[in-house]
């Protein structure tokens, strides 16, 4: 079931609606779910006041705040603009939906950056100690979520989530630009990979269950705060060799330090803690890291094979075959 390519998101969804159409490649639609979802995505938080006939137009059941600059390296070197999309926009989009007047649900997409160097396990009661300003602007956002949900009493709600990745992952991000430079080198396009921090804990899941997870959230009778993660402690070198075991290949032969990745405040290690999820709303991950690394080094081999072509990968879990 997809939803929409360039940001990892799989969805269940019958109508849907973006801010700008253009960014959605792929659209799945399931006959049997009646509501209306609006997905926001990068940069889509610039107009206030166009949002606002966006979502009177719409009048969305859900809407679902993914529109972030995503990227934590590239926060410290564009901060303010990090600030605007990732916490300033947040707030244009809860105002446009508190001033368009339509009852709505709301999904935040907080992330487990916001915990930094606070140690783990973390859950829902962690303090939040932002390393970055992609961080802060997160935590500012998780903030005014939960204040238009106590002063407007607006069904309006953090998920938390942990990495969470698949093969749509943008090629910068430490896991994609992994599994792309296996398939690379394994098909000898390529020799050598070079990385940062390989000391870095943690826990990925595989973005096909989180997204369900984001949509069980709005399916809930009271708007609350979730973790969804596995529970996984994995570093970016335990997730190298598998990646590249997978493919037969050995990456101390291909893997190289440079300093250009190193960040200036680290995130030393996130693993999460989603009991909460599952005793709330039976959600649980069940594709832990390394069957994640599998499944995208296989799909970034397969798309080597379809280079130039439009290819995309389909998701096959066992919970979602009914
Ligand atoms: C939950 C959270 O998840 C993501 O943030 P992230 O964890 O920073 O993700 P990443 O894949 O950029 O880095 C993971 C780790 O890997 C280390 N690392 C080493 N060498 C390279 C390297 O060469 N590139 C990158 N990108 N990272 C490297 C890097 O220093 C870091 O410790 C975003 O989706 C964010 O939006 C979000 O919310």
């Amino acid at each position: 079931m997809l939803l929409a390519k360039g940001y990892e998101v799989h969805g269940l969804i019958r109508r849907a609606s973006t801010f700008n159409t253009a960014r959605v490649d792929h659209l799945y639609v399931d006959p049997h779910d009646p509501k209306a979802r609006l997905f926001l995505h990068y940069g889509d938080l610039s107009d206030g006041a166009r949002m606002v006939t966006l979502l009177a137009d719409i009048k969305p059941d859900e809407v679902y705040n993914l529109a972030a600059q995503s990227h934590v390296r590239v926060s410290f070197d564009e901060p303010e603009h990090t600030a605007d999309t990732t916490g300033v926009g947040t707030i244009r989009l809860l105002e446009a939906v508190r001033l368009s007047g339509i009852e709505t649900r709301f999904y935040q997409a907080s992330s487990s950056e916001m915990f930094g160097a606070t140690p783990p396990p973390q859950n829902e009661e962690t303090p939040f100690y932002p390393r970055s300003p992609y961080g802060a602007a997160k935590v500012y956002s998780y903030w005014i979520t939960k204040n238009y949900r106590e002063a407007y009493g607006m069904f309006a709600v953090n998920g938390i989530l942990f990495n969470h990745e698949s093969p749509r992952r943008g090629e910068t991000f430490v896991t994609r630009k992994i599994t792309r430079a296996v398939a690379a080198i394994k098909a000898g396009k390529q020799d050598l990979l070079y990385m940062g921090n390989l000391d870095a804990v943690r826990d990925w899941g595989y973005a096909a269950e989180y997204v369900e997870g984001m949509w069980r959230m709005l399916q809930a009778d009271e708007p609350d705060d979730f973790v969804l993660a596995t529970g996984g402690n994995y570093t970016v070198r335990d997730f190298l060799q598998i990646a590249f075991e997978h493919a037969g290949l050995n990456w101390e032969e291909h893997v190289r330090f440079d300093e250009r990745y190193l960040r200036p405040t680290e995130v030393d290690a996130l693993v999460g803690d989603a009991s909460k999820a599952q005793e709330k709303l039976g959600w649980k991950a069940t594709v832990h890291t390394p069957e994640l690394a599998r499944i995208m080094v296989d799909a970034d081999i397969e798309a080597l094979k379809h280079a130039g072509n439009n290819w995309i990968d389909s998701v096959d879990l066992a919970s979602w075959k009914n």
